[in-house]
């Protein structure tokens, strides 16, 4: 995955297996591997933080060993995110992403992530301002910005949180920038211009018929904004 200080960070295309078929979840995550993913978002719900409950690191753990080398980006929709950074860092997860609203200190949040050899992601809610990240940014990799209020896939995407985007991309140009809610080919044009490069996509990509064309069109999409952005400069 790239790291937080390099020029304009990559594209990295990350499905989120919520609505994929869970009861085979290994296999799911290896085909969209195969179909061009380059990491995993998995979506933890506590059934408090969201009114929806999905999983754990439990899951993490039995997923490791079939998929050694996927970079596991952790969405915790949870009340109190301080409670599991062991335990899925001990299960393998690469990410650990929190809500800056389920925390009352989220610069000591980000370190206990960083202390536990994870990249840190702070993630919004539609409602939560941008700026309020601002002071503690030398603490985290990842911005996600929730395109959805959190809680289900397939919900309709929320293009007014474009300008989180593209103040975040203007402001910190090296930053990995995530969105994540309603992110598919008709949407993605403009998640890519605001400056998005880290692409969550869940039933755009797990209901499609054919799953790497789609990858490769949110990819597409969001290289030519970086080339753009570049030729720009
Ligand atoms: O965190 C969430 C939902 O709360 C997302 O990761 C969704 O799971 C993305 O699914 P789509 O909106 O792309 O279908
Ligand atoms: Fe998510």
């Amino acid at each position: 995955m790239s790291g937080h200080h390099q020029s304009h960070p990559s594209c990295k295309i990350g499905p989120s297996i919520l609505c994929a078929d869970l009861s085979c979840l290994a296999d799911e995550c290896s085909k969209l591997m195969t179909a061009g993913a380059d990491y995993l978002h998995l979506d933890v719900m506590d059934g408090h933080f969201v009114p929806n409950l999905t999983f754990g690191h439990p899951i993490v753990k039995c997923l490791r060993p079939k998929l050694p080398n996927v970079y596991f980006d952790m969405h915790m929709m949870v009340q109190n995110p301080e409670a599991w950074v062991e335990s899925m860092a001990d299960a393998g997860a690469n990410q650990y992403t929190f809500h800056v609203e389920a925390t009352n200190d989220a610069p000591a949040l980000c370190r206990k992530i960083q202390e536990a050899g994870m990249r840190v992601g702070v993630a919004l809610k539609p409602g939560t301002p941008v700026d309020i990240i601002v002071p503690y940014s030398e603490l985290f990799d990842v911005a996600l910005i929730m395109t959805v209020e959190p809680g289900f896939g397939g919900q309709r995407f929320m293009d007014d949180m474009m300008s989180k985007v593209q103040f975040l991309r203007t402001n910190f140009p090296h930053l990995d920038i995530e969105v994540d809610g309603g992110v598919g080919p008709s949407t993605i044009d403009q998640c890519a211009e605001a400056g998005a490069n880290m692409i969550v996509s869940g039933t755009a990509i797990t209901g499609a018929a054919d799953p790497a064309q789609v990858i490769s069109r949110l990819r597409s999409s969001v290289e030519n904004a970086i080339q753009k952005s570049q030729v720009e400069r």
